[in-house]
């Protein structure tokens, strides 16, 4: 699978997401950090601002549910024209039905596990899903140090979603730098989130640009 970029705006200028959405036109998704003061120690954003994104924006929209009651509101972010909405394993008490009705709205369904959340009981999802999301720091904050002790998981991920056809997407997001992304991409990631790496860059198209350059140096 080609290489995917999906900066983040959690590390980009709430006040000017238009712009800052404009200003990485080469990555394939625009990642969106939905938290709720709950799930996760910080608060961000949700359904009115991916609305307004949606139509300030031609990238797709790959939104990113760290909230407590997913399965209430996961479906309202397809809804709302999201390409991809992930929720945490962690979080959702009916994951199938809300899995299930974000494909049938017409966006990509995406289960995200934490760090320290194993990816084996979860297989028997796979079939619901488009997307594996791996984090690679804690959910909550940009800026954290990536941590190694996931890589271990993305590789046997890898090996599980080549199991099942390896339509799965593997997604991996937190500290993603142009020193990281090759080791994520090595053990089996394919879609790669970075919010600091690129919006804490001078020129976020050009950081866009070298951490594509850096994981295909991998994958090819
Ligand atoms: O979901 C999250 C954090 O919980 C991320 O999407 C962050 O936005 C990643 O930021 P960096 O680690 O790339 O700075
Ligand atoms: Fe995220």
């Amino acid at each position: 699978m080609a290489v995917q970029i999906s900066p983040s705006i959690l590390s980009a200028d709430f006040a000017r997401l238009a712009d800052e959405a404009a200003a990485v036109p080469n990555a394939d998704w625009l990642h969106v950090d939905v938290m709720d003061y709950h799930f996760v120690p910080n608060l961000t954003l949700g359904l009115p601002v991916v609305e307004s994104l949606r139509k300030a924006t031609s990238l797709p929209l790959d939104c990113h549910l760290m909230i407590e009651d997913p399965d209430r509101w996961a479906p309202a972010y397809a809804e709302a024209g999201a390409g991809s909405v992930t929720i945490h394993a962690e979080a959702a008490k009916a994951p199938v039905r809300t899995l299930r009705q974000i494909r049938s709205l017409g966006a990509r369904a995406a289960l995200a596990l934490n760090p320290g959340t194993a990816v084996e009981p979860y297989e028997g999802l796979f079939g619901e899903i488009d997307m594996l999301l791996l984090m690679t720091v804690e959910p909550g904050f940009g800026g954290q140090g990536f941590l190694d002790m996931v890589l271990p998981k993305i590789r046997t991920a890898r090996s599980l979603v080549e199991r099942h056809g390896g339509e799965i997407w593997i997604q991996v997001d937190g500290g993603i730098t142009t020193e990281t992304i090759e080791r994520v991409a090595e053990a089996g990631a394919d879609v790669f989130v970075a919010g600091s790496a690129v919006y804490g860059a001078g020129d976020p198209s050009a950081a866009v640009d070298a951490l594509r350059a850096q994981a295909e140096t991998v994958t090819g």
